[in-house]
């Protein structure tokens, strides 16, 4: 298959084989070198174990891209094999490929996806490590064989453009490094050289990719004619803003294609409005539709009462946290709920489940305290989110096991909260203030919310006398009496 394709010079390293990063960055490099003179292939490592690159070089590194959704307010759906990706490098088996790369005079850029999680100080990490335990680690070592092997050349240095969901991740990324250069005694010429040859972007992301269609798998093989083991299916939607300097441009010719994708100086309100408004409904939807028997993003979304439900948390508890005209919050949130109820992806509530109070802590919390702040009064539907969440974590939806994916603290935490109460030690309240106490959870004391602990254990009553359905009901009915 791969005599068809055109190799390219490996000018980007990526940190990540995941779905997301190849439905996005990679297919945007396709388009690049489609479209452009960038003539650049991505070199892609596993960030974390690395039993997934065997299939990426057993495929040659090229996989179908399947984009289902609305564009230009047309349903499109469409498939393409992407061919931006030159390789995947073992880094347990062939560590030498990985550091080697660090000479290559056309490498330039580093890329990467490491989850929230993965952009970390691990100080256990060491230079010589083959490779290092942790993302930064690796790259540090990666930076300084490249500062050595060119004499500290400043015209040899990165453009490092991390995605990671997190605040000011590419500022955070190289704090660590630093880190790394000190903790390894790399030396001032080195610091410096990191500092004056590199530069690190802070970076948003936004397009919906629930991954590998399992239910519909067999339907597109026979549509392709060929088996893929790295099929992945996202929207049509996307979104890249870039915070760093304009003249990357003419590296990374990101303005001369019709992509969503530019560079800014000041990321943040694009990262608020998106975290808040996208992510926060995600996280906030997911134990209420799936504690009412529904299984995807869009069912949440269509479905009277639940919809319901997410259309006036965005509308009522989350845009007036938002320091930004309202027209245009309004635009974006009534455009994220279209691409929730987009028809042709199914999103698993479950999928986007895991870790789900760490996401809770930075996607809804925020909005939570900024509402009592600004209106003096608690937000009902954000807090019965948090309380449907807590609920959610008893792991159980009727008879059904729910498959609860955390932190083992976080879920063994729970597992004992919960064993109190169904074994009648503990009250449904004194539940909810023990878990609302726990500040490793939540970064504070919640009980100190005036009310909140109150009304959580309340609704958490209602959940167990009254099932999601009923007490979600009631919660909407409150709203209209209001
Ligand atoms: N899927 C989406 O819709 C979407 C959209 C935007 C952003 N994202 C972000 O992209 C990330 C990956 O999503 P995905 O859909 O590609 O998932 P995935 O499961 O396909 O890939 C996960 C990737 O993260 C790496 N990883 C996992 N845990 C890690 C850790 N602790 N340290 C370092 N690396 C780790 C894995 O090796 C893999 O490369 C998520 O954190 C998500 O926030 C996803
Ligand atoms: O990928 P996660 O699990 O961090 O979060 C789940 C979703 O909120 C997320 O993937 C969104 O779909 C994405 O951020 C849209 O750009």
């Amino acid at each position: 298959m791969s005599d068809d394709f055109i190799l390219y010079p490996e000018k980007i390293l990526q940190f990540g084989e995941g779905n997301f990063l190849r439905a996005f960055v990679d297919w945007q490099i396709d388009i690049l070198n489609k479209e452009t003179d960038f003539n650049g292939s991505v070199v892609v490592v596993q960030p974390r174990g690395s039993d997934k690159i065997a299939r990426l070089n057993n495929q040659d590194g090229l996989f179908t891209l399947y984009l289902q959704g609305l564009k230009d307010g047309k349903a499109v759906s469409e498939h393409m094999v992407i061919n931006s990706i030159s390789r995947g490098i073992h880094l347990a088996d062939h560590y030498n490929q990985y550091i080697e790369l660090a000479e290559s005079k056309d490498l330039r850029f580093v890329i990467s996806n490491t989850t929230e999680a993965g952009i970390y100080f691990e100080e256990s990490d060491k230079l010589d490590d083959r490779p290092q335990k942790s993302f930064p680690g690796k790259l540090a070592a990666f930076l300084y064989r490249r500062f050595k092997a060119f004499n500290g050349d400043y015209q040899k240095g990165c453009i490092m453009i991390p995605t990671e969901l997190i605040e000011g991740n590419g500022t955070k990324l190289k704090e660590i490094i630093l880190q790394f250069a000190s903790l390894w005694n790399l030396g001032d010429a080195f610091v410096n050289w990191i500092c004056e040859a590199n530069t690190f972007c802070n970076s948003l992301v936004d397009r919906i990719v629930p991954g590998f269609p399992k239910d519909s798998v067999q339907e597109i093989t026979e549509e392709l004619g060929y088996e893929d083991e790295l099929l992945v299916v996202g929207e049509q939607y996307h979104q890249w803003v870039i915070e760093g300097p304009k003249w990357i441009e003419k590296e990374f010719p990101i303005d001369k294609v019709n992509l969503n994708t530019f560079f800014v100086e000041d990321l943040n309100p694009y990262r608020i409005q998106k975290v808040r408004i996208l992510n926060g409904a995600h996280t906030a939807m997911m134990p209420v539709a799936h504690l009412s028997g529904l299984d995807t993003v869009a069912e949440a979304a269509c479905d009277e009462v639940v919809g319901e439900f997410v259309q006036e948390l965005i509308f009522d508890e989350i845009l007036p946290t938002l320091d930004f005209p309202q027209g245009e919050l309004r635009i974006f949130a009534n455009d994220v709920l279209n691409r929730f109820r987009n028809p042709f992806i199914k999103h698993y509530l479950i999928s986007i489940s895991m870790n789900s109070i760490s996401k809770f802590k930075t996607r809804n919390l925020p909005a939570l305290l900024d509402y009592v702040e600004t209106k003096q009064e608690l937000p009902r539907k954000m807090i019965f989110a948090l309380s449907s969440l807590l609920y959610f974590y008893q792991g159980k939806r009727n008879e059904e096991v729910i498959p609860l994916a955390d932190d083992t603290d976080v879920l063994q935490l729970f597992k004992e909260l919960w064993g109190h109460v169904t074994e009648g030690t503990k009250t449904i309240e004194q539940f909810a203030k023990e878990v609302l106490g726990h500040e490793k959870l939540w970064g504070m004391n919640l009980n100190h919310i005036a009310g909140l602990t109150g009304m959580v254990a309340e609704y958490l009553q209602q959940l167990n006398q009254k099932g999601m359905k009923q007490a979600l009901e009631t919660l909407l009915k409150e709203r209209s009496i209001k």
